[in-house]
């Protein structure tokens, strides 16, 4: 699709000139440390054809995005049940609030912000030792990015270990309402390293492809999950993937799409196409500032939007 990639190469020439680019996370030290210079973008299209464009195949934390990849897993493993540890209603706070989870018995409103990502990774780990627990998720990335190379980045990982308070607190929070099995530093521990899995854009688009093509894997046919349960994932994405700022993603953007404070952003085009754009400057959300200014000019000029061009 030569048109995609014009557009996708314009898109990135356009990112680069920008001055505001938001603010770099600051609560994790490693995280500072990263350059706002940096943008990437990658769309992987219906024929299986990746468009790059600036920083697209430089690895970074994916952060938040894992959570995409653990609630699929815990849904493969407990089904609906998990719907009993964790609700799929929008919060509207941030994303490690902890106000909601007093009125709600410790049951966290949706599987993306902390609260309920940390119930969803201790519903991966049971039955499991930590390092298991997170060779599983490892090898899932890997294989749904048809990536052996895809890791872990541990100095990210022990920045967060070492400066996670708050996480710490919703996990201890949730434990006093019997809604985790594991002790607490286990679950944390897993959790902060699937946050910290380092991937580019280009391999973030692939890993996502089961959810722009009804549950499958595009190149192989391979089954990756229920055309259903791709459909649903997707919807979750739409409606919580970027905690308070979900309405005005879903206004500017139209695509279900997932944010992590490492500044991606993978979003679905269903059929249409797969993507990943990264940019490390935060707006006050904590969402990526020009991933969504480069999500809303790509979904415009291809006209992908879910709610019509
Ligand atoms: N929004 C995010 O990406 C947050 C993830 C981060 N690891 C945290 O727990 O704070």
């Amino acid at each position: 699709m030569p048109q995609l990639d014009e557009i996708v190469t314009e898109i990135a020439q356009e990112m680069a000139c920008y001055s505001d680019r938001g603010e770099v996370a600051s609560y994790i030290p490693e995280l500072a440390r990263i350059d706002p210079k940096h943008f990437g973008i990658a769309v992987i299209d219906a024929e299986g054809n990746a468009h790059i464009g600036g920083d697209g195949d430089m690895a970074f934390s994916i952060q938040s995005i894992s959570k995409v990849f653990t609630l699929t897993l815990a849904l493969g493993k407990a089904g609906d049940r998990l719907w009993r540890r964790v609700g799929r209603e929008p919060s509207g706070s941030a994303f490690n609030s902890i106000v909601l989870l007093e009125n709600e018995k410790g049951i966290p409103r949706n599987p993306f912000i902390n609260a309920g990502a940390i119930a969803v990774t201790d519903l991966i780990l049971s039955g499991h030792q930590p390092r298991e627990a997170l060779g599983e998720i490892l090898h899932f990335m890997r294989f749904l990015a048809d990536d052996p190379s895809i890791a872990i980045d541990e100095a990210v990982a022990a920045s967060e270990q070492r400066t996670g308070f708050r996480n710490a607190a919703l996990a201890n929070y949730m434990k006093s309402f019997g809604v985790l099995d594991n002790p607490v530093d286990y679950t944390l521990g897993v959790y902060f390293h699937h946050c910290a899995i380092a991937m580019s854009c280009r391999q973030l688009a692939m890993a996502g492809r089961f959810l722009a093509w009804q549950g499958l894997n595009p190149s192989t046919g391979h089954r990756v999950v229920q055309a259903e349960r791709a459909r649903r994932i997707n919807s979750i994405m739409l409606t919580c993937g970027h905690y308070d700022g979900s309405g005005e993603f879903a206004y500017r953007v139209g695509l279900p799409g997932k944010s992590g404070v490492g500044g991606g952003i993978l979003a679905v085009a269903p059929g249409k196409a797969s993507i990943a754009v990264w940019a490390p400057g935060l707006d006050a959300n904590g969402n990526s500032h020009l991933g969504r200014i480069a999500l809303e000019a790509l979904t415009r000029r291809m006209g992908w939007s879910i709610f019509g061009a």
